[in-house]
């Protein structure tokens, strides 16, 4: 099933979280051929469980600690996210590799916690303007797949990949479907070579200036099998009318 999710990012209090929720329930409950998550902040996870408990809306963070507890600041664990109902989290997104360093050693190594404590991470990967201008968007994104998967080839089936180009993310500027599509197809042929028993349950999200204008667009083009949306989730009416577009 293709997966819409959004990603609230650093925005939304927990009351906003709940007149969100409220909003927007009633406005997808008829979506039954699509996944739908919310990956909201960890300050909001605790109402947003409450709220979509019984529902089929999917609940997701949007980072975690690799560490299974102890003397780590500041920091979410895996079992933490999953007694809040948690099943999907964000892991590498460039906004934290970016802003916050975060680099493939450390993606990998979330990755193994998730998949250890049962949580389906959604991978993102993409490459700089600079590297894209440089004619290098498929050498980045291959060297942050199989850094971010070394030791963990045989377990492709269980992550999911989001293909978001950093300069197509809140830029107004998306990729086109088909420069999107190549990229998707190219991630999908990396996981048939690392994982000779891959079954293809990877879904590979496109992110990057997703709108209610391109969503169906995208979302319709090979290879795309879902969305990661930024800004145009922030809103309850806009995200359900992306999410009942696509
Ligand atoms: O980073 C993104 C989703 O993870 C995309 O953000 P925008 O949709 O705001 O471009």
């Amino acid at each position: 099933m293709k997966l819409i999710s959004a990603n609230w990012k650093m925005n939304m209090t927990p009351t906003q979280t709940k007149d969100y929720i409220a909003k927007f329930l009633p406005l997808v409950r008829d979506v039954k051929d699509r996944e739908i998550l919310l990956c909201v902040p960890y300050t909001s996870l605790c109402v947003a469980s409450d709220l979509l408990k019984g529902t089929h809306i999917k609940l997701g963070a949007q980072n975690v600690y690799y560490e299974p507890k102890g003397a780590f600041t500041g920091e979410i664990s895996v079992a933490m996210l999953k007694d809040l109902g948690v099943s999907y989290v964000i892991v590498g997104h460039s906004e934290r590799r970016w802003i916050f360093g975060e680099r493939d050693e450390t993606i990998n190594r979330k990755l193994l916690a998730c998949l250890d404590g049962g949580l389906r991470p959604i991978l993102c990967v993409g490459e700089r303007l600079e590297e894209r201008e440089a004619g290098l968007t498929f050498k980045v994104v291959e060297t942050q797949i199989r850094l971010a998967l070394s030791s963990l080839e045989d377990y492709t089936d269980m992550i999911d990949i989001a293909y978001e180009p950093v300069w197509a993310i809140g830029s107004g500027n998306p990729a086109t479907p088909k420069d999107a599509q190549a990229v998707h197809k190219f991630i999908k042929d990396i996981l048939k070579s690392i994982n000779k028993n891959y079954q293809g349950k990877t879904r590979v999200l496109y992110g990057g200036s997703v709108n209610l204008n391109n969503a169906r667009e995208f979302i319709n083009t090979q290879d795309v099998d879902g969305l990661l949306v930024g800004s145009a989730s922030l809103d309850p009416e806009s995200f359900a009318q992306i999410v009942n577009a696509s």
